[in-house]
């Protein structure tokens, strides 16, 4: 008898989870975390759904042709960088040409670009962004750029500020998609229609900048107990713009979709880890729109392109974490892009 009613209970559970699961795949990500937390199935959902898509970071990855032209896979503009702030956006554009950007721009306040370009002969800085004529000069690059990421070391005066707003203004009339980071994120918490149902905006909040957004939006407090239920309700909030939680796991949604990266870090947590991810993801945004749907299975480019770079940024701090321990700078986990890159991405 117990045995005949221990064996309906286990027909009567696999019932549940296959239903469950049915309706998982007609509405998506709500039952997902559903299902998670009443099934502790997180770790073997995630697992396989981190490889299939890591899969797909892979087709949307433009092939190395000698047919090529210098700038073709990728010109790429970071918007950022003031007296106080000189290595976030410095990290973020190296970063991009690291993953394999052909050309990198910096666009600064005036304080910040001799610094900047003393880091590195490889970035083309402008010294415009504290500059009256600032959108204008910015403009003038737009239609050479592929992607622009927004916010690294921006710092929050109101005049740049005012001058990043045109800049955002001018970017999505001209439908160049944006990764906004950092302060940028500080701009469109005070804003939200800035990038209001921009379908080629990119948001990716640390712990405080996502408290701050989703409080500007949504005008609560966010449940820590629902990560997911939070980045999909800040996402559909504002119009499917994808948005990339970074924290333990990192959360992405774009309002349909949730997904989950875990891929294996380290401890240790330097300053200007996030500048490497949004500088990687400026890049990986272009290569994910340039293959389409197509290629990333009807997932939306966005995500998988997200996805690739927090994995990436993860990998990158596992490895200089192996060599390097408590010593470990982001410095470090740059000089790790090219071998986490080929490791992830190359296999
Ligand atoms: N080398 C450079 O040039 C770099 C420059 N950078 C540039 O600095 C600018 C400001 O950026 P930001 O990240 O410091 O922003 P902000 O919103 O003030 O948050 C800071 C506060 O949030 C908190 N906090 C953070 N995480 C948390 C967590 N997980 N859980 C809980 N709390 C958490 C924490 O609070 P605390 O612990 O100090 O009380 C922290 O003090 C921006 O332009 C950026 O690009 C950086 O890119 C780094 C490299
Ligand atoms: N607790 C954690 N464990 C593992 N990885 C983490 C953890 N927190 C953040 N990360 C990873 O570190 C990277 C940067 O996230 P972080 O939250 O440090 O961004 P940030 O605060 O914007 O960084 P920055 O100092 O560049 O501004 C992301 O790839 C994220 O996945
Ligand atoms: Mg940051």
């Amino acid at each position: 008898m117990v045995t005949r009613a221990g064996a309906g209970a286990a027909v009567a559970a696999t019932a549940v989870v296959a239903l469950l699961s049915a309706a998982l795949a007609l509405y998506g990500p709500p039952l997902d975390s559903v299902l998670e937390r009443a099934f502790s199935l997180r770790k073997v959902h995630s697992v396989k759904d981190m490889e299939n898509t890591l899969q797909l970071v892979r087709n949307i990855i433009p092939p190395l042709s000698s047919t090529k032209h210098k700038g073709q896979d990728g010109r790429i503009g970071v918007v950022g960088g003031c007296q106080e702030y000189t290595g976030a956006p410095y990290f973020a554009a190296i970063s991009a040409l690291k993953v394999g950007a052909d050309l990198s721009h910096v666009f600064c306040a005036s304080a910040a670009a001799p610094v900047i370009k003393a880091y590195s002969p490889e970035l083309i800085v402008h010294p415009v962004l504290d500059s009256p004529n600032a959108v204008h000069e910015v403009e003038k690059w737009l239609p050479r750029l592929h992607a622009l990421v927004v916010g690294p070391g921006l710092g929050r005066d109101d005049a740049l500020l005012r001058n990043v707003q045109g800049i955002l203004e001018a970017s999505k009339a001209r439908d160049i998609p944006v990764v906004i980071d950092a302060d940028g994120l500080w701009l469109v918490a005070q804003q939200p229609a800035l990038i209001q149902g921009y379908q080629k905006a990119v948001l990716t909040p640390n712990h405080m900048e996502f408290s701050r957004l989703y409080d500007a939006v949504l005008r609560g407090p966010v449940d820590s107990d629902d990560r997911h239920g939070s980045v999909l309700r800040l996402s559909r909030a504002l119009g499917n713009v994808t948005v990339v939680q970074k924290g333990e796991r990192d959360i992405l949604s774009n309002g349909q979709q949730v997904l989950v990266c875990s891929q294996e870090g380290s401890s240790r947590r330097c300053g200007g880890q996030g500048d490497l991810l949004s500088g990687s993801l400026g890049v990986l945004v272009h290569w994910a729109l340039l293959a389409g749907p197509e290629k990333t299975n009807g997932s939306s480019p966005l995500l998988v392109a997200a996805f690739g770079a927090c994995s990436l940024t993860r990998q990158c701090n596992h490895q200089a974490f192996q060599k390097h321990g408590r010593s470990t700078t982001t410095s470090d986990m740059i000089a790790e892009v090219g071998a986490a890159f080929s490791k992830l991405f190359e296999t």
